[in-house]
């Protein structure tokens, strides 16, 4: 196919050449990129670099680039939910795998890994708050992925088997299942971390079953998420990106990781007595591994 000019509607750059969302040029980005929620952890992470030489923020997308023991690492915030993963994602791979100039893509694809540093809550019992657990695969709840072609490598048996389970109503999206990367969540592999199946969803309240004031659709959906079972893999815990992530980075070709500090134990009714001590662990223990030789 020919490498035809990406049209002003579609690639679309800022006057001072900077990618529309992100606010970002491609020397303002490393290969390794943390991703977190919350802008204000942007700076929770990067105040323990050596130095910062790009610092950008708009909206609820604030980007520092730095150096951490002589790495140099990019950490940006995403905002909630997997509709802003799709930007972020797009838009980080633009950087570096679109001449900005020629507006067409490079002929040399260069692969970024991402780390995401969040917050989450465990469905099991036996997985308590302030521990800290790697996603080994998401199941999407959300339904980014289906917008996109070329996703044979989503597990649909594993889907099947949940809609089953579950007797999904079939008004919400299908589930999507996919995996992380293998060698870095190897790397992540070490004391203090315990791995699982994470469920993303499109909500916080009523997707994650939280009842306030209203009532949900299936009262019953978090015991049978807890309880449901397949090739010996059980949902662990439930936040709100992990599988936009992993379903972005296997389409652009990039690498990436989800850790989760788990604040809520719902099965439990427990909530982290310190939320930001956890989490100021996780990211120096996120960062201690990432230089690690
Ligand atoms: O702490 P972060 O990274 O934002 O992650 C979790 O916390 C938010 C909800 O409170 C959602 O974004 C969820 O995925
Ligand atoms: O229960 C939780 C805690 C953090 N983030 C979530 O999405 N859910």
């Amino acid at each position: 196919m020919k490498n035809q000019s990406l049209a002003s509607s579609e690639l679309i750059l800022n006057e001072d050449g900077s990618i529309y969302h992100l606010n970002l040029k491609p020397e303002d980005i490393a290969t390794t990129i943390i991703t977190v929620g919350d802008p204000d952890r942007v700076v929770d992470v990067s105040q323990h670099f050596d130095s910062i030489e790009v610092a950008i923020h708009k909206r609820e997308f604030k980007t520092h680039t730095g150096t951490y023991k002589g790495k140099r690492l990019t950490v940006i915030s995403t905002g909630i939910g997997t509709d802003n993963i799709d930007i972020v994602f797009n838009e980080l791979d633009a950087l570096v795998n679109i001449d900005f100039e020629k507006r067409i893509i490079k002929e040399k694809h260069t692969q970024l890994s991402f780390v995401r540093i969040g917050t989450s809550g465990s469905i099991q019992h036996n997985i308590p708050v302030d521990s800290f657990l790697i996603s080994e695969s998401a199941i999407g709840f959300d339904n980014l992925l289906h917008f996109y072609g070329n996703t044979d490598f989503l597990d649909n048996q594993f889907s099947e088997a949940l809609v089953k389970h579950t007797n999904w109503n079939s008004n919400k999206s299908k589930p999507y299942v996919v995996s992380g990367d293998a060698n870095l969540i190897q790397t992540f592999s070490t004391e203090g971390f315990s791995k699982g199946t994470t469920a993303t969803n499109v909500g916080f309240y009523g997707p994650q079953g939280r009842v306030l004031r209203l009532k949900t659709e299936d009262a019953n959906l978090n015991a049978k998420l807890e309880n449901f079972e397949y090739k010996g893999v059980k949902i662990t815990n439930l936040e709100m990106e992990t599988s936009g992530i992993y379903g972005m980075a296997a389409l652009l070709g990039h690498r990436a990781i989800s850790l989760n500090a788990i604040l809520a134990n719902r099965a439990n009714g427990t909530f982290s007595k310190n939320p930001r001590a956890i989490v100021n662990k996780l990211i120096l223990k996120t960062l201690d591994t990432l230089v690690k030789k």
